[in-house]
């Protein structure tokens, strides 16, 4: 068999399409123009790659880009305060603060100082909670996007067996609590699993957001079932700098039913969600009508 290629970078497109006909409209009829501010403290390559691009797909999907990049040795008190000027401007409808922060500022403070109603990348305790319970939330870009290739690929998610490794609070959890909000039976796996292999081989949907480049060989993913690669991991080789995923892409591909590749699978589809939610959290914000099919 050989795995249906899951093209999550024409899907991001069809999202950014949506977003930008709402955009429109939200101008248009209401005079509004949905922001998003992104604050980047210090360097770190995994986030320039992430900012680079989104930057330019937040204008192009008509919304405003506020970009804030401060220095790495930029203090808890300084961050703080240019936080609590974002949730006060009401032309800023998002705020993402870029993760890892420089070890001297403590990410929960940080990220939980956030206003959670701006909160579009849904790590606010309260966004947490809420997803946890099943409430109306901000939901994680990573995730979402993830869970929507697997609805446009499967229709119902009922039922199946759902394996994730990895339990970060930025990818694993919240993506383990959307897999379990669709009805799928779901394993969280990490650095202590024992008889790893084994617990993938029974995932009809294994999620990998590890963080370790090809760690996941063929033979641990069983046949037919759907790979989602959420890893992003720039590695040398032949003297050139290649982005690889968690999984080894050819020898899953060929046990596979459907395989997201790395580049053009999970990346672009965070960053269309991240717009989605921008979108999302400005209708709230005003009252109106929230965007079907572009929430969880
Ligand atoms: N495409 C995208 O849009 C995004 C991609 N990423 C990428 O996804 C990957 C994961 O990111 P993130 O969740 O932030 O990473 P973290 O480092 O926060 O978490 C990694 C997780 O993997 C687990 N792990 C580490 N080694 C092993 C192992 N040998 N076997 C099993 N589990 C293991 C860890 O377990 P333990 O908890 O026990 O330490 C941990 O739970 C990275 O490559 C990152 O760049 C991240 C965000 C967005
Ligand atoms: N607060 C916060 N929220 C995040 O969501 C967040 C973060 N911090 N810190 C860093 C990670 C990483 N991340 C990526 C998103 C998209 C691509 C992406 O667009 N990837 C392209 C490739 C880009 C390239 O060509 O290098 C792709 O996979 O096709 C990559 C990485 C979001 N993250
Ligand atoms: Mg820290």
């Amino acid at each position: 068999m050989t795995a249906k290629v899951i093209d999550g970078k024409a899907f991001a497109a069809e999202v950014r399409a949506q977003v930008a006909r709402h955009v429109t409209r939200l101008k248009q009829e209401n005079g509004l123009t949905p922001g998003l501010a992104v604050v980047l403290v210090g360097e770190d390559p995994a986030s320039e790659v992430y900012v680079r691009n989104k930057g330019k797909q937040t204008v192009e999907c008509g919304m405003t880009s506020f970009e804030h990049k401060l220095e790495a040795d930029t203090s808890e008190g300084d961050l703080l305060d240019l936080i609590a000027r974002l949730n006060a401007d009401s032309a800023v409808h998002g705020i993402l603060v870029q993760l890892p922060l420089p070890g001297h500022l403590n990410s929960d403070l940080v990220i939980n100082s956030i206003d959670p109603a701006k909160d579009v990348d849904g790590f606010h305790i309260s966004n947490v909670g809420l997803l946890g319970t099943g409430q109306k939330s901000m939901v994680p870009c990573t995730p979402l996007g993830c869970l929507m290739m697997l609805r446009d690929h499967h229709g119902s998610l009922s039922g199946l067996n759902a394996v994730v490794v990895g339990r970060s609070n930025i990818v694993g959890k919240p993506m383990a609590q959307l897999l379990l909000g669709d009805s799928c039976t779901v394993t969280i796996a990490h650095s202590r699993t024992k008889d790893l292999a084994e617990v993938c081989r029974r995932a009809d949907i294994l999620v990998a957001a590890v963080g370790r480049a090809e760690m996941i060989p063929g033979d641990w993913v069983k046949p037919g079932a759907t790979v989602i690669d959420v890893g992003i991991n720039r590695v040398e080789r032949d003297g050139k700098t290649r982005l690889l995923g968690d999984v080894a892409y050819d020898g899953a591909a060929a046990v596979a039913g459907a395989i997201t590749p790395v580049p053009g699978g999970v990346g672009p589809m965070t960053i269309a969600c991240l717009l989605a939610n921008t979108l999302t959290a400005c209708c709230r914000a005003n009252g109106l009508p929230e965007p079907e099919g572009l929430t969880a």
